[in-house]
């Protein structure tokens, strides 16, 4: 039987909002642990949120570049992913993955052709790919920004390569997306928001069934 797709939802801050994902019937769940983010959740805050989600929900902690102290302190927390959305090599995805004992996402940023040819390079290194928007020159931040990019670039992407979708996609849009892209799975984090930051129960529960009507 086919696997199903997986819909993520990314930037969680609270348990409430935790809650509703899984009711919602989310597959996973992702965390910011990146200071800049209007997103970002304190260690403390991931303890409690990983160890809600165990057994009921993938957890995902998102970080950016982040160093080895940092990546070790995260894996003790137990998720069940880390997500790399920083500008790591495809070495250095593999040297964490090798320390960390975690499942590793690779987000990789998608503006033109070029990017889409860099991809090859993470597959090996990464358990999964993210696709997700380049960010626009001066950014404060490398994704959650609710921009997408041209979808029909990754036409030139290797067929046999899994990936996850990302970037702008919305409960509006997210159909299009999947019938257009046929990801493995999708990742949404401000078309679920009412405000950066401010997650809103009923666009998760719009996302993830117009993401499962899409088959
Ligand atoms: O969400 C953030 O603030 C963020 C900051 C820095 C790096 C990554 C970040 N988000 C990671 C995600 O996986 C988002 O879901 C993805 O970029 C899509 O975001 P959006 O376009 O807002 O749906």
């Amino acid at each position: 039987m086919a696997q199903s797709r997986i819909v993520k939802i990314c930037g969680i801050k609270s348990e409430d909002l935790l809650e509703a994902a899984i009711v919602a019937g989310a597959d996973m769940v992702g965390f910011m642990h990146f200071q800049r983010s209007p997103r970002h959740v304190s260690i403390e805050d991931l303890a409690e949120l990983i160890s809600a989600a165990r057994g009921r929900v993938e957890s995902c902690v998102v970080l950016v570049n982040p160093d080895n102290s940092c990546v070790a302190e995260v894996s003790a927390l137990g998720p069940d992913w880390i997500q790399l959305h920083g500008p790591e090599t495809p070495h250095r995805v593999e040297a964490i993955r090798a320390g960390a004992g975690v499942e590793i996402m690779k987000a990789l940023p998608i503006g033109a052709a070029a990017d889409v040819a860099l991809v090859t390079d993470y597959v090996g290194a990464a358990d999964r790919i993210l696709l997700d928007a380049k960010p626009p020159k001066g950014a404060d931040r490398p994704g959650g920004l609710g921009t997408s990019f041209d979808w029909s670039l990754l036409e030139t992407l290797d067929p046999s390569i899994p990936f996850m979708l990302s970037g702008g996609l919305t409960p509006d849009n997210v159909a299009a997306a999947i019938g257009t892209v046929k990801p493995l799975g999708v990742d949404v984090s401000s078309g679920v928001e009412t405000a950066p930051g401010v997650k809103d129960k009923r666009l998760i529960e719009a996302f993830i069934r117009n993401a499962r009507a899409a088959g």
